[in-house]
Parts: C-alpha cells; sequence; structure tokens
C-alpha cells in the first residue's frame, strides 16, 4: 500500500476517532470528577472527629476572638492545621479558606482554583461547654462553585455529605427534605449568632417575633449552623435561616440542602451568595420566600469584603466548670 493510500484511509477513519477522543477530553475536564478529593475529604474528617471527640472531655483554654461571644479553643486551631497539612501534602496546589487562618489574619479570597473552605469546628461554643452538636465542615468550590460539601456532626456519629449533582447522603442513606409548602406547617431552626450589638440584638429577636406571629411550629437553634442546615436535608425541620454565618458555617451544608431536593437563597429572596453571609434554606421555594418576606437583615460585611475579618486581638481566658481565669498572655486573653 503506497503512503498515499495510507495517508487518505487515515485521514477518513483516524482524524474522526481523535476528533471523538479530544471531544469526549474536553467534557470530562468540563466535568471533573472531584470523587477522590471528596473521600480524602471524608477520610481527614474521620481523623479530625477523634481529636474532637478527646478534646470535648477534657478542660480547654478559651480565646475570644470578636466578641464575647466569638469563642476559639486550641481544638479549633489544632484542627484547622491537621486538615490543611493533610490536604495540602496530597494536593499541593489547592488553596484554602480557613475559619482560624482568616481569624489569624491571613485573606479570606476566593478564586476559580480549587478551593477547600474549612470550619475545624462548628459549634465551638457548645464544645466549650460540651453542648452535644459539634461540627467539623468542608465545602469544595471550583470556578467558584461548591463542588461537595461534608458536614460531620461529630458527637452524633453522622456524616453528611453531597456532591454536585449526585444527592445529599447521612451515614450513605440518601437524604430528602420535607418538601413542606405551608409555612404554618413549619418548624424553623435559626441561630443566635456571636453578634451581641443593639442593632444585631434587635434584629434578630425582631425576626424571631414576626415569624412566631405567622404562625410557624416553632423556632429551635442547635448552635452549628452547619447541622442546622444538615437538618433541613433530613426533613428534620422545614427551614433555617440566618444572617452573619460566614462562609465556611454553611457553604457545606448548603449544597448538601440543595442535594436533598431543598432551596437555598439569601434573605432578600435573591440568589444563594456564600461570601453575603444572609442564607434561607428551606423545603420548598415557597416557605423560603415566606420567610424572605417576613424577616429582616441588619447590615454585615461581606466575608470578600477586604476590610472585613481585621486581625482582632484575642482574649485568653481559661474555663474550668465556670470558675474562669483572665490572663494577658502573649496578645492572647484566654478564657
Ligand atoms: O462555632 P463557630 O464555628 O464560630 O460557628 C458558629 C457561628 O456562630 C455556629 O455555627
Ligand atoms: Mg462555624
Ligand atoms: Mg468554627
Amino acid at each position: 500500500m503506497s503512503l498515499e493510500e495510507l495517508h487518505s484511509i487515515f485521514s477518513v477513519f483516524a482524524l474522526p476517532i481523535f476528533d471523538l477522543s479530544s471531544n469526549i477530553l474536553r467534557r470530562t475536564s468540563r466535568m471533573a470528577d472531584w470523587t477522590e478529593c471528596m473521600n480524602y475529604g471524608i477520610h481527614i474528617a474521620r481523623e479530625a472527629r477523634e481529636v474532637i471527640l478527646h478534646a470535648f472531655r477534657i478542660k480547654k483554654a478559651v480565646m475570644l476572638k470578636s466578641s464575647p461571644a466569638d469563642l476559639v479553643t486550641e481544638t479549633d486551631q489544632r484542627v484547622e492545621r491537621m486538615l490543611i497539612s493533610a490536604i495540602k501534602a496530597k494536593y499541593p496546589h489547592h488553596k484554602f479558606i480557613g475559619e482560624e487562618s482568616v481569624a489569624a489574619g491571613e485573606k479570606l479570597i476566593l478564586t476559580d482554583s480549587p478551593t477547600w473552605i474549612i470550619d475545624p469546628i462548628d459549634g465551638t461554643a457548645n464544645f466549650v461547654h460540651r453542648f452535644p452538636f459539634v461540627a467539623i465542615s468542608i465545602a469544595f468550590a471550583v470556578n467558584k462553585q461548591t463542588e461537595f460539601g461534608i458536614v460531620y456532626s461529630c458527637i452524633e456519629d453522622k456524616l453528611y455529605s453531597a456532591q454536585r449533582g449526585r444527592g445529599a447522603f447521612c451515614n450513605d442513606i440518601p437524604l430528602a427534605t420535607s418538601g413542606q409548602e405551608d409555612i404554618t406547617k413549619c418548624l424553623l431552626v435559626t441561630e443566635i449568632g456571636a453578634e451581641r450589638d443593639q442593632l444585631a440584638l434587635a434584629t434578630m429577636t425582631s425576626n424571631i417575633h414576626r415569624l412566631l406571629e405567622i404562625p410557624v411550629h416553632g423556632i429551635r437553634a442547635v448552635g452549628t449552623a452547619a447541622v442546622d442546615m444538615c437538618l433541613i436535608s433530613t426533613g428534620g425541620a422545614d427551614a433555617y435561616y440566618h444572617i452573619g454565618m460566614h462562609c465556611w458555617d454553611i457553604a457545606a451544608s448548603a449544597l448538601i440542602v440543595s442535594e436533598a431536593g431543598g432551596v437555598v437563597i439569601d434573605t432578600n429572596g435573591s440568589e444563594f451568595d456564600m461570601m453575603a453571609r444572609r442564607v434561607i434554606a428551606a423545603s420548598s421555594m415557597s416557605v423560603a420566600r415566606r420567610i424572605a418576606q417576613a424577616i429582616q437583615a441588619f447590615p454585615c460585611e461581606r466575608d470578600d469584603d477586604p476590610r472585613a475579618h481585621p486581625q482582632k486581638a484575642q482574649i485568653e481566658h481559661s474555663t474550668d466548670s465556670g470558675n474562669d481565669v483572665h490572663k494577658k498572655a502573649g496578645g492572647h486573653r484566654r478564657l
């Protein structure tokens, strides 16, 4: 067979085959599969839970951040370091937004790069008091879109997870929201956040008043936004709302709620934006919109506003069964 004949056969058959495979390659890179990363995230969350369970039972050194109710412990910091160093060792090019790294002065910037958004202990006040709801929250975003979310409710040993487009699970059991459409039949969840200024307190209490007046069946607060929102994904509650949480509190559970068939919107009724610090997660759009109509927001800086998160002088404060010892040490104040 001459070279020319070979060439004509190649151009008829080989080129379409090459085109087909390059199309598949292009499509695969558009729909990158982050399952391996998610499984690794679950693996390290299980290891971090052991650290939290051990520390849960013993005396803790507690420090203050933005307010007398915004607590942090050495375990929060240790667990965040542990998670980030484990991820860096496996995925050296990935980026991070971690609650305690930001508190320590790191910039909060969400780029298009693969980014792990970490709350090492969601529910630190619960952790300090041994109120048994504390969670590890890990979201993973690419092109600013959350690809998977992991919320590990450590004491209950409930591991919630969701991957975009693939459903939500708790300990491998598929989740579904209640689907409730009638606000008067809803059990709501919210949080009493760490804000203690007059405007935030007045808005928060008047929002509770307005919702109870509708009336709704009840309003609960578990002490961890991540678990609160996961309760919507199980159908155990019908809607969650809050103003003032950060991206690390809600990014993972927002995907878990959506993947369980719920809706997640801004408290002003617009599209959810994990940096805006306003969220309604609900069993149905009609319930979400009714809550948006009833509540008011107080102004709070976006998470990605460069003026947000100024490094706070932390206060060391050591607690042991209510006997608090204040001392200043190296720029920290301990409880
Ligand atoms: O304990 P953390 O991480 O500060 O989070 C709180 C936010 O107030 C509960 O979700
Ligand atoms: Mg938190
Ligand atoms: Mg936290």
